[in-house]
């Protein structure tokens, strides 16, 4: 197996973001109002980025370019009282863990796990993205304590083949691919079945568009796309950033022709999906849903995520008031979490600290 890169500190743009941060350092004539000033950032209103970002009519490809710049390590310097300030706002989860757990008595847990950059540390290339058998481990033991669900823009079954782990809910392609544990667990007992396909009239779109995709970037060395089945990745972590404006004007040219998708952008990836009104935060109230925790105030939902459109579910879990989101990142990003966790490893240590939690607190029953 070749030894893959990992990625450590790095920052991510959201082209459908509320707010988006770009660096002071990237900031050009091109955008012509001055930006407003937060912290270390400049942030952009979603209404010019959406603008600005725009796939059909007008769009100016330096935007997309800009955007695709924003998520490079080296353009994310913090001061130390920006960091300072981030971790009060969002402090460890490991700090905190007690607080945390206080706050869950007397309800279930339910945790929500997303997967690159979360439970894998992000490497090179997309297709070597393994788990530590370590955190394979841990994950195993948690579920043996909670409800956990596998919450991740990749497709179904590649994030399986990845976590290998029966006893789990996998939501994949973003959460609109959802599917039980095919293992009896004590959280689901009955027989292996598709719960949720909600963009499955996009399928013949997606496979039409990943045809496209892969013969227009194909010039572009580095370029890589991904069927994620409901969805595509078109990853440009490996393309040399002297070549991002010709793969973004590739992207567009293909997607003007589908104003039934949209992108977004996440780390280092273009990210095309189904314009429906669904995402990872639909996806897991649907879970809760089906777990029988719809209505129910006994429910605390943790969800662990490093990516933007962990978002959606960071919100979702604010909107309802329980539980919390926990946001993996070394860098201050604007976020709905409450807490944060550094990297992969400390998501481990959290996963270890709750099973440990809670077979303590049943032997003291
Ligand atoms: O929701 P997630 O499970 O976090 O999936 C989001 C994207 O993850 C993968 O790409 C990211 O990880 C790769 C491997 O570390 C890395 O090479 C890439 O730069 C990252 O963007 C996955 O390959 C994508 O399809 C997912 O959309």
């Amino acid at each position: 197996m070749t030894k893959q890169k990992v990625v450590v500190g790095e920052a991510k743009s959201g082209m459908d973001m509320a707010m988006t941060v770009v660096p002071k350092a990237l900031f050009t004539t091109e955008m012509k109002k001055p930006p407003l000033m937060q912290g270390g950032y400049i942030t952009i209103s979603k209404k010019k980025l959406l603008h600005d970002l725009e796939i059909n009519g007008g769009t100016r490809i330096n935007a997309w370019v800009e955007s695709m710049r924003a998520s490079s390590p080296t353009s994310h310097r913090k001061s130390t009282r920006d960091q300072t300030s981030w971790m009060d706002r969002h402090p460890s989860a490991l700090n905190v863990f007690d607080e945390i757990t206080n706050a869950s008595k007397g309800k279930q847990i339910v945790m929500f796990l997303d997967y690159d950059g979360t439970l894998s540390p992000i490497v090179d290339d997309p297709d070597r993205a393994y788990m530590s058998d370590a955190m394979r481990a841990t994950v195993r033991k948690l579920a043996g304590c909670f409800p956990t669900a596998i919450v991740s823009g990749r497709c179904r079954d590649k994030v399986y083949n990845f976590v290998k782990l029966a006893e789990l809910y996998y939501a994949g392609s973003h959460g609109m691919d959802i599917k039980g544990p095919s293992k009896g667990s004590k959280y689901k007992k009955s027989p292996p079945s598709v719960l949720c396909q909600p963009a499955s009239e996009f399928l013949p779109m997606i496979d039409e568009v990943y045809g496209l995709l892969m013969e227009k970037t194909k010039s572009t060395p580095g370029a890589k796309v991904e069927n994620n089945k409901f969805c595509l990745s078109v990853h440009f972590r490996c393309v040399d950033e002297k070549k991002w404006t010709e793969l973004a004007a590739q992207v567009r040219s293909v997607l003007k022709d589908y104003p039934k998708l949209r992108l977004s952008q996440g780390r280092k990836v273009l990210e095309i999906r189904p314009t429906i009104k669904w995402d990872k935060g639909k996806a897991l109230e649907f879970l809760l849903e089906s777990l029988g925790y719809a209505n129910c105030t006994d429910v605390f939902p943790i969800y662990i995520g490093d990516d933007r459109t962990d978002e959606d579910a960071f919100k979702v879990l604010r909107k309802r008031g329980q539980g919390f989101g926990i946001l993996v990142s070394k860098i201050p990003k604007d976020t709905s979490a409450s807490y944060s966790l550094q990297e992969p490893s400390e998501v481990m240590e959290f996963l270890q600290r709750l099973v440990d939690w809670k077979r303590c607190s049943l032997m003291m029953r």
